[in-house]
């Protein structure tokens, strides 16, 4: 009898076939994206700052961030390593800015779920109000100087010492990382604004660092460069990207919101809003928070705004390090304390208050008595004028 030998069955060979060429193409696709990964590491490295007032940060601030990376990625020409955003010092005085103090703090919550931006609070530490330029200029050195103090593989993270708006992995190579400005089309044109802009700091900007403009409704930057001989002249160094979902939301348009009472949920982060909340930043009752009466935890700023006069006693770094720290979980220190000497009309007095009160309609300034006789005589010599609703 003739044994009858018996096949693998005719579907299982196929499928291992199938196996094989699967195993082949993974191997391949590895292949290919291991060689994606090598020719990305060998384009030109850049990083974005975006200088403003961030009062508050709003979706649109961070968007214009990934909108930036989008574009360079997508067109394969450079390697996006970080993105800083660098409010602006309070001196700057613009109508609607918080404390440095509490911009910071908004972006360091803002900037929570991104793992690329970061915030820089050099610009608010310094003694004055910095040009953009010499903003640029001071991220671009310190970079530089990162880059050239450390071989490949030296450990980022482990650095305690270094500024923490630095983007990580920067010794990966010794490349050098082009920080390029970043900003809306409004701000472009605000270089038109007669007295604003040093046409020296124009030209260096574009010159040697470079700027990505997203496009912004009101704004034609397309037009406005075709306008300018400096910004013609160098406009390989100026990468216009169009917005094309754009959205009109602005820290303009959150504060009116605000001060209105009208609700500004899902047009700013949660938790930024939630700190606004909190700190009374931009609603009608923070209108009469002067200095004076702010509470302690925000006093490094006070001595900002009074020309550092007492910013030698105490270490501001410290300070805003410290206070940034609360900012991340919220804390309950930052909540008014026994000691918190803010308060306004409609809310219950607090113990040891003194209300003045002169007419209805009219806001009403309230100062807590303060224990020590000092502080109170320099709180009511800042005291606020009564304001006509
Ligand atoms: N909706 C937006 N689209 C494009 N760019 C924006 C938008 N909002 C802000 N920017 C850009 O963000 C940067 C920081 O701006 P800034 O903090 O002054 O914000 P803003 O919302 O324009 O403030 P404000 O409303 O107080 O003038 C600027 O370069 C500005 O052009
Ligand atoms: N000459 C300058 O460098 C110059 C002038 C005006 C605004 N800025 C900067 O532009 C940013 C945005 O300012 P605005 O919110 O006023 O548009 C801020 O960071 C501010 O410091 C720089």
């Amino acid at each position: 009898m003739i044994a009858k030998i018996s096949w693998p069955n005719h579907n299982i060979t196929s499928a291992a076939c199938r196996w094989i060429g699967i195993y082949k193409d993974r191997k391949k696709s590895r292949k290919m994206s291991a060689f994606i990964e090598e020719t990305k590491s060998l384009l030109p490295r850049i990083a974005f700052i975006a200088c403003g007032c961030f009062s508050p940060p709003t979706p649109m601030h961070l968007r214009m961030f990934e909108i930036a990376r989008d574009h360079f990625e997508m067109q394969g020409t450079h390697r996006v390593v970080g993105g800083i955003i660098s409010p602006t010092h309070d001196s700057y005085g613009k109508k609607g800015l918080a404390s440095s103090l509490d911009r910071c703090a908004m972006v360091k919550l803002a900037t929570q779920s991104s793992n690329w931006i970061r915030l820089s609070d050099w610009e608010v530490h310094q003694n004055q109000w910095m040009r953009t330029q010499a903003v640029l200029q001071h991220h671009q050195n310190y970079i530089n100087n990162h880059i050239n103090s450390g071989g490949p593989g030296g450990d980022d993270e482990q650095d305690t010492h270094l500024a923490g708006w630095l983007p990580r992995g920067l010794h990966e190579s010794r490349d050098p990382v082009r920080l390029k400005l970043l900003c809306g089309g409004d701000l472009l044109e605000s270089f038109a604004v007669p007295g604003l802009w040093a046409e020296a700091d124009i030209e260096d900007i574009v010159a040697n660092h470079g700027l990505v403009v997203i496009t912004r409704a009101g704004s034609n930057p397309g037009k406005f460069i075709f306008d300018s001989d400096i910004l013609t002249k160098y406009q390989n160094n100026i990468t216009l990207i169009t917005n094309w979902v754009p959205n009109e939301v602005s820290s303009s348009l959150i504060r009116r919101l605000l001060g209105r009472g009208q609700s500004v949920k899902y047009l700013l982060d949660d938790l930024v809003l939630e700190y606004i909340k909190r700190q009374r930043l931009f609603n009608f009752k923070s209108k009469y928070i002067t200095d004076a009466v702010r509470p302690n935890h925000l006093l490094f700023n006070h001595a900002y705004t009074d020309n550092n006069q007492n910013a030698s006693s105490y270490s501001v770094s410290d300070q805003l390090e410290q206070d940034m720290d609360e900012s991340d979980t919220p804390s309950p220190q930052l909540q008014h304390t026994a000691t918190s000497r803010v308060f306004c009309c409609g809310e219950a007095t607090l113990r040891g208050s003194k209300m003045q009160r002169s007419g209805p309609g009219q806001a009403v300034q309230v100062i807590t008595m303060q224990a020590d006789e000092k502080e109170e005589s320099q709180a009511k010599k800042k005291k606020i004028s009564q304001v006509q609703l």
